[in-house]
């Protein structure tokens, strides 16, 4: 069984993540975590944060000479701010007084639309925001990020799974969709300013996003994930809770301002007859392949061997600029949403933390599969199972 957990704050001393039943000897060492936490921090439209903050990783625990122990695996990213924020966000009780004025400074009690703050406060009887947002925030992706990048080496070592991601919309442009990056693209996704794949759509988003920034707006879109390898057979049509695109979509529902998300064509689907909205099957040198790739690898909440395809639809920053109406809970009347610094695109970063995301879904439903308590044991189970498909005239 592979579960995980992250605790920490935006502005706290670190983030931790914690994830266990990782199989021994998957190859890992911090730089791995560190270029992954460095892929996130890319793409244009990120706030001032990203260049003054710097992700210091640190392997606590599970990990020995580079590879995975088989144990409870923790990772720290330090949030390298802390010594600004030791006051506001001091674990142990700070002078009452001090408080107060930070709270007044801040205007944390004008709760801002489009995040967790008002409801927040409600649900959780704060007067004021700061204990809401600071978990709130999406600064937690980073230790989503960083263990995600244990879940990917795994799946890329014990089973040559590979995934990658991409924008393919920005506002109202759209990247033309006509080839299906694979592993070998990435560098070059990661070099582009959008992390597009397609360098004519990449400029028109990069205008796109300009222009939201000089007119003090912010703008959101839609990041996709490819997955190459996957056997089929992962997740279950039996229940609801196991299929795999419910899991994916869940996993991807959860990461901060993604609002929707298409498994294959997903919503196109709904617009399409039948008779052109499956993939039909053929045999190929004896194999059966599919003729189109519309189901986005999942049939009956299974991967069907084919590419998996995922894209998740990310709202626009919440803290725009031009500050938006609310309340001050304090007065009861009306004021401006409080706006210091904000990104203006955040777009290519939640591609790097879909992926993420992905590959925890997949490292948890390929365990379930295969499990195995070394990378060795999880690769003979999945070199067992391909051998009894071809065996049988199916694979
Ligand atoms: C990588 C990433 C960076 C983000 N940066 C910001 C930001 O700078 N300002 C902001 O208002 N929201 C930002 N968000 C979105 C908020 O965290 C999110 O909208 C908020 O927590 C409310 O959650 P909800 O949109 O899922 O309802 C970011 C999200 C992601 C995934
Ligand atoms: C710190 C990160 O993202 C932050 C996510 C975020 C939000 O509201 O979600 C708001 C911004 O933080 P702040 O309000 O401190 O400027 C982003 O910088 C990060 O991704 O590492």
């Amino acid at each position: 069984m592979l579960r995980y957990l992250t605790a920490g704050e935006s502005h706290g001393r670190a983030l931790v993540a914690t994830i266990e039943g990782i199989p021994a000897h998957v190859r890992l060492r911090s730089d791995d975590v560190a270029e992954a936490l460095a892929r996130r921090r890319l793409g244009v439209g990120r706030g001032a944060r990203m260049k003054f903050e710097a992700d210091a990783v640190t392997l606590l625990a599970g990990v020995r000479h580079g590879e995975t122990l088989g144990s409870p695996i923790a990772i720290m990213v330090d949030n390298t701010e802390w010594p600004k924020w030791e006051t506001v966000m001091a674990s142990d009780p700070v002078d009452a007084d001090v408080i107060a004025a930070q709270a007044r400074n801040a205007a944390l009690t004008r709760p801002r639309p489009g995040h967790a703050d008002l409801a927040g406060m409600q649900k959780y009887d704060w007067d004021e925001a700061r204990p809401i947002l600071e978990r709130a925030s999406a600064r937690e992706t980073a230790a989503r990020v960083a263990i995600g990048r244990v879940a990917s080496n795994f799946l890329e070592q014990a089973l040559g799974v590979t995934l990658v991601s991409h924008v393919v919309e920005i506002g109202p442009v759209a990247s033309d969709g006509e080839h299906l990056p694979t592993a070998a693209d990435r560098d070059a996704i990661d070099a582009d300013p959008v992390r597009c794949f397609d360098a004519a759509s990449s400029a028109r988003m990069l205008a796109e996003i300009d222009a939201a920034k000089a007119e003090g707006d912010t703008i959101g879109g839609v990041v996709e994930v490819v997955v190459h390898g996957l056997p089929a057979g992962i997740g279950s049509h039996a229940s609801g809770d196991r299929r795999l695109d419910a899991r994916l979509a869940g996993a991807l529902m959860g990461i901060q301002a993604i609002k929707g998300v298409e498994v294959g064509d997903g919503f196109e689907l709904a617009r399409t007859r039948g008779s052109l909205a499956h993939d039909e099957m053929a045999t190929d040198d004896g194999r059966i392949r599919r003729l189109s790739h519309r189901s986005g690898g999942t049939e009956g909440g299974m991967s069907t061997g084919e590419v998996v395809r995922v894209r998740a639809a990310m709202k626009p920053i919440a803290t725009v600029p031009r500050a938006l109406r609310t309340v001050d809970v304090a007065t009861g009347e009306a004021a401006q949403a409080h706006h210091q610094r904000s990104d203006v695109c955040a777009v290519p970063a939640a591609g790097v933390v879909a992926e993420a995301m992905v590959a925890l879904v997949l490292a948890e439903l390929c365990l379930e599969k295969f499990g195995g308590d070394s990378v060795a044991e999880t690769a003979r189970n999945h070199a067992a199972y391909l051998a009894r498909l071809a065996e049988r005239g199916l694979a």
